[in-house]
């Protein structure tokens, strides 16, 4: 690979709190060694329409604890044709870019990948999604963050609930990932969790939830992620079944704000700092993991050729404790 001297970052897809301290590594990384730092805003719109800014040590100060990214992002559905992909490429090139670091969702590294794949920009990849759908690494940023709103929220409603005897059906985020509901779910002691990974068996969970109100419990959580139904299917499921009363709530976007958690920094300082020490190796291709608390390089091809799996023994622990 070619000595590095200037590299582009972008933030790309769902905003994830944590993105901002991993640019700040980055930058400081880079520079600390000597490198120029272009970030592109809103992702690889920045790079098609050459909208960026210098990044350096300064100026990338008291970012870390901000939610957002201050990169702003998008989603640029024409990244898909590799039309596009070339012009970034050449922009990338013209702007005498060396290597490409994309913080982002299995979408963004999507588009890395193919960058990578058919012009050689050398890229590595930072996991960050809310959903926590991203293969091969333990957690990506933005996880933990969006996991403490969910559970603070949620532990209001059960004060609300308990106080009238009602049900409360919460929709949660998770497009094809039952992760954000199943781990909220365990931590506020959901009575059901709903997920995309698994059919859902609205009669047993009736019978349970009935069984639990005959025996005095006053108040219920419901938890669905979004991508397995809409919280007002659930609700109409329950309907005059479970000796509540019920109301929904939907958390929405705001599970995507907020100051990121002290694991988020931490997670994505050490991404940050990792992902300019690959390229400084010469690796490229390849998305930064957390692997058993260690970081490690990953193939981006590997990451996207599977699909990441829940953690079964997850549900059976949030069924035995509910
Ligand atoms: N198959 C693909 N090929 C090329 N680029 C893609 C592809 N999928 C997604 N992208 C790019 O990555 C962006 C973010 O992807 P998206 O799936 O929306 O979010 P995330 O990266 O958070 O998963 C897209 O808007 C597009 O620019
Ligand atoms: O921001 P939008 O376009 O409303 O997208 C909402 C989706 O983004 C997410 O918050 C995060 O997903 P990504 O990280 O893949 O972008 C999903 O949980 C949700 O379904
Ligand atoms: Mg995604």
């Amino acid at each position: 690979m070619p000595q590095i001297k200037k590299i582009g970052i972008i933030t790309s897809g769902g905003d994830a709190p944590g993105m901002n301290a991993a640019v700040r590594a980055v930058t400081r990384t880079a520079t600390s060694n000597g490198l120029e730092v272009i970030g592109f805003y809103k992702g690889y719109a920045g790079i098609l329409d050459k909208e960026y800014t210098e990044l350096t040590y300064a100026s990338v100060g008291g970012i870390m604890e901000k939610g957002g990214t201050i990169l702003r992002t998008a989603r640029v559905p024409g990244f898909k044709d590799p039309n596009i992909r070339a012009e970034a490429a050449r922009n990338l090139k013209e702007l005498g870019i060396d290597a490409l670091i994309v913080i982002g969702g299995e979408g963004s590294l999507t588009g890395a990948k193919l960058l990578y794949e058919e012009h050689g920009i050398p890229i590595v990849g930072i996991p960050a999604s809310i959903d926590n759908d991203i293969p091969d690494t333990d957690m990506a940023i933005g996880v933990d963050t969006c996991l403490n709103t969910a559970v603070d929220s949620m532990q209001k409603l059960k004060d609300t609930a308990s106080s009238h005897e009602r049900a409360f059906i919460v929709e949660v985020m998770g497009r094809g990932s039952g992760y954000i509901a199943l781990m909220s779910g365990i931590a506020v002691g959901a009575e059901g969790i709903i997920i995309p990974e698994l059919p859902i068996d609205y009669d047993q969970l009736t019978d349970k939830i009935w069984e639990q109100r005959k025996r005095g419990k006053i108040n219920c959580i419901i938890v669905v992620a979004e991508g397995a139904a809409s919280a007002y299917t659930v609700a109409r499921h329950f309907e005059n079944k479970i000796g509540y009363e019920t109301r929904i709530t939907i958390l929405g976007h705001i599970q995507r704000g907020g100051s990121p958690t002290a694991f988020d920094r931490i997670l994505a300082s050490r991404m940050g700092y990792e992902a300019v020490k690959f390229l400084l190796n010469g690796e490229a291709g390849v998305m930064v993991a957390l692997n058993r608390s260690k970081l490690i390089a990953v193939p981006i091809d590997k990451v996207l050729s599977e699909k990441k799996e829940l953690d079964y023994e997850l549900v059976k622990l949030a069924n035995t404790l509910s």
